[in-house]
């Protein structure tokens, strides 16, 4: 979105008088407030930033900025205090997407495999240190690689990493963007050389209500983009995009697709497609990654890389020679000498759900073995997905075992009951203690048998009501292998 420039001059021009130093950074948090900062007070969902203006000022704030006057606090009165955070990170920050190629990738699924497949096309073509990516799993600048907090950031966030990029020598950056931080202002002032949308299904509807306003926030991200527009044309929102947003181009399966997935085949653990372009050309692409929803997610990226120059050959290599996605349906090396696979992968809603173990199956299926699945629903999340799962898991799976995702506040006990609702209980049992119900899964699985651990894939840190504790899928699995493949030696 170009910046709205009236809004920051009638900030500017409010804040000069109540200025009592030069500003040198900005931030929505009192506790990150370092002398020199601006504080904007930001009603949140549970309180707001204006209960903390005292102490932001304490911590030697030379600005605040709210959407009221605050008793005690020289305050600049602002009508949309998002926008004003917005609009000073951005300029604070040098206004760093101008000088970068920035990639926008935005939909319900998909958002950060797509952000890795093309993060892989542009470090092929341009050099890992010309290239960055701003994802839910990771952060990487260049060569240096963090793990993310959140998918998008405060603007504060948002335009420091890109800012970090652009004088670390970045040139092209894929921001996986959330409807969160398009509909809370947190992407305002990033200027999008290039969108894709991958699809949207039910999810976040506790923030935006019904799904045409969580469609419309989406399409926001195509209205500010004027370069090059890729929507998954299988997808019923994404077909309408290209209706309401000209110059919008389709990738897909069906015949109104400008860039084609054709012949698709699984080939060991490679997936092979065409990809048909505009004119009739086609290529080729081989992927180490597996599933429908990965061919979608590799078409659109290479969709949208060629509509930005890519040339072919490149793409081809850097599509087949791709890593892993951190926590999609990651595959635990240490179990394939037990004859078994372990798959973690980042499902936390029916369809992704439904989509991780449907390839599952098809592996358990061509080993003759069961289909083991590990997963949950976080709280303080939209609710009516939790029985959906359970019908999901126990559609595809032989065996479920229902455990904690991140509860937050809410009662794992009462998370689980409420997703066994949905599934078939003779073939489904609690574990709330995440570990043991992945022992468990483990415990259980014999050769040619595949466990697919869900709902946290790259995540570090479970959310639990009665605090946060260090959790990682893949760590606890490979753990939990160790004493497994010792028991499987002795008894060999
Ligand atoms: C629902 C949501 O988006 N919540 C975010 C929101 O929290 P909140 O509104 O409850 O904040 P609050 O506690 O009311 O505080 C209000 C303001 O006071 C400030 N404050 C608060 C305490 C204090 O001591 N001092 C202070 O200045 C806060 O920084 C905030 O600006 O503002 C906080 C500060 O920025 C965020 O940390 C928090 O993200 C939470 C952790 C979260 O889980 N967000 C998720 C839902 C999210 O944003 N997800 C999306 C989508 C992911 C996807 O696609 O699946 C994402 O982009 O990550
Ligand atoms: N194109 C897709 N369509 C449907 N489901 C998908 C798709 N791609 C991935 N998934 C499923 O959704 C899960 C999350 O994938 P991914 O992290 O790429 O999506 P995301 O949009 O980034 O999710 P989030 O916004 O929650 O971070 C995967 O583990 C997989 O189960």
């Amino acid at each position: 979105m170009s910046l709205d420039s009236t809004e920051i001059s009638h900030l500017l021009a409010a804040a000069v008088p109540q200025l009592t130093g030069p500003v040198q950074a900005v931030t929505n948090d009192s506790r990150a407030v370092a002398p020199g900062t601006a504080y904007v007070a930001i009603k949140g969902f549970t309180s707001d930033g204006a209960d903390y203006a005292q102490q932001a000022v304490g911590a030697g704030a030379v600005l605040v900025v709210a959407e009221h006057d605050i008793p005690g606090v020289p305050t600049a009165v602002v009508p949309d205090a998002r926008i004003a955070l917005a609009a000073l990170a951005a300029e604070l920050a040098g206004h760093p997407s101008r000088d970068l190629t920035v990639y926008g990738i935005t939909g319900t699924n998909g958002k950060t495999t797509t952000s890795y497949v093309l993060h892989s096309i542009l470090t092929a073509a341009y050099g890992e240190r010309a290239t960055g990516l701003l994802t839910t799993a990771e952060i990487v600048v260049g060569t240096h690689r963090e793990a993310a907090v959140r998918t998008t950031g405060e603007a504060p966030v948002v335009q420091g990493n890109l800012a970090r990029m652009r004088d670390s020598g970045v040139t092209h950056v894929v921001l996986e963007t959330s409807s969160h931080g398009i509909h809370l202002h947190r992407v305002d002032g990033t200027r999008y050389a290039a969108a894709l949308f991958t699809n949207l299904t039910r999810d976040h509807l506790d923030l935006h209500g019904d799904m045409e306003s969580y469609y419309r926030v989406k399409r926001t991200l195509f209205e500010w983009t004027s370069g090059p527009k890729l929507a998954n044309g299988d997808d019923e929102y994404g077909a309408r995009l290209a209706r309401d947003i000209p110059g919008t181009l389709l990738f897909g399966t069906s015949a109104q697709a400008d860039y084609r997935i054709e012949d698709q085949r699984v080939d060991g653990l490679h997936t092979v497609f065409r990809l048909s372009r505009p004119g009739g050309a086609h290529l080729t692409l081989t992927t180490p990654l597996l599933g429908d929803y990965n061919v979608h997610n590799v078409a659109g990226a290479a969709a949208i890389a060629l509509e930005t120059g890519m040339d072919d050959s490149t793409l081809v290599r850097a599509i087949r020679e791709m890593k892993q996605v951190p926590g999609r349906f990651e595959r635990i090396s240490a179990a394939v000498d037990l004859g078994f696979e372990v798959i973690v992968d980042y499902a936390h809603t029916d369809v992704g759900l439904r989509e991780v173990l449907q390839v599952a199956r098809g592996v358990a299926d061509a080993a003759g073995g069961r289909l083991i699945c590990v997963y949950g629903a976080a709280g303080d999340r939209d609710k009516a997905k939790r029985p959906l799962m359970g019908e999901v898991a126990s559609q595809l799976a032989d065996v479920g075992i229902v455990t904690t995702d991140d509860a937050y506040t809410e009662s794992p006990a009462q998370i689980a009951q409420q997703v066994l609702d949905g599934a078939d209980a003779a073939r489904t049992t609690i574990e709330l203690d995440r570990r043991t119900a992945i022992d468990a899964a483990l415990r259980l699985a014999r050769p040619g048998d595949v466990v697919v651990v869900a709902g946290k894939g790259h995540e570090r840190v479970q959310h639990l009501p009665t605090g946060d504790v260090d959790f990682h899928d893949a760590t606890v699995v490979r753990e939990l292998l160790v004493p497994i493949a010792q028991d499987a030696a002795h008894l060999t």
